[in-house]
């Protein structure tokens, strides 16, 4: 696909004599939401892993906003744009939202704050990390401590660091996992509108998140994409019900 974002070619992987990527390929495409949901154990976090650069495929390439970053380290990855945000929290819990966001903001100018005093009296970090906030919707919430925030407000301040490096895509990993009803629905409309900053590609189990959000959906098996297609198209295919989605289809 000429203008997707990113997209693997024939990516494989094995641990040992297991199988976890058998040549996928998959792209993702401006604008858009495209979910890779599976079983568990299908190799959707090895998918990921090998996308975002902590995991080398063993054959196929990806590229992302127009070159092959197949070899180039998890860091220059997310320098190029591409953000990875949920799996790992690197919020310090202790300190405030607005701290939080503004060493996003220096690392982001590529200067390493290790202490937050002399980074808050930058007044452009402070811009930039207000900025940040008030487009997740959590300026308001600026002045409290990560450690008193909801599970989802901390997924939104992670998102609030993940844009300040002005990604090109989003990469999700299990965005809804223990949110609850309420919060699984807020973070639903959150993406709805996260998708105007950059194409999500979104691993996901919440059946109900997925189909109200993706455009378009693979379903991985035993590291194989079995299916693509719209929500639709992947709901009514018989060999997605059989092999997954079953009567939450
Ligand atoms: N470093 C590793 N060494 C050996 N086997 C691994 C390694 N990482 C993952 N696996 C195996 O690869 C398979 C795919 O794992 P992976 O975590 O990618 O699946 P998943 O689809 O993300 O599962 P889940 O939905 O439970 O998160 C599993 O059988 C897992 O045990």
């Amino acid at each position: 696909m000429a203008n997707a974002v990113l997209e693997t070619r024939n990516l494989t992987k094995s641990f040992g004599a297991l199988q976890v990527s058998k040549s996928i390929s998959i792209d993702l495409l401006p604008g858009e939401i495209h979910a890779v949901i599976g079983p568990n154990g299908a190799g959707k976090t090895t998918l990921i892993h090998q996308i975002c650069g902590g995991l080398r495929p063993d054959g196929g390439t990806i590229r992302f906003d127009g070159q092959d970053v197949t070899g180039l380290s998890v860091d220059a990855r997310a320098a190029a744009g591409l953000a990875r945000t949920f799996q790992i929290s690197a919020l310090a819990q202790e300190n405030t939202v607005l701290e939080n966001a503004v060493l996003g903001a220096a690392g982001a100018k590529g200067q390493g704050f290790r202490m937050f005093t002399p980074a808050l009296e930058r007044a452009d970090l402070v811009d930039a990390a207000r900025s940040a906030l008030e487009r997740v919707g959590l300026l308001d919430q600026q002045s409290r401590l990560v450690s008193e925030l909801s599970h989802g407000q901390r997924r939104q301040l992670e998102v609030a660091l993940a844009l300040s490096l002005s990604p090109k895509a989003f990469i999700l990993d299990e965005p809804m996992a223990g949110l609850g009803t309420e919060g699984s629905k807020r973070m639903t409309a959150f993406l709805n509108d996260l998708r105007l900053e950059a194409p999500i590609l979104l691993v996901e189990h919440d059946m109900d998140a997925v189909f109200a959000l993706a455009d378009r959906i693979s379903v991985l098996v035993y590291g194989e994409i079995i299916a693509s297609g719209t929500v639709d198209e992947v709901r009514a295919n018989p060999k997605v019900q059989e092999a997954y989605l079953g009567e939450a289809a």
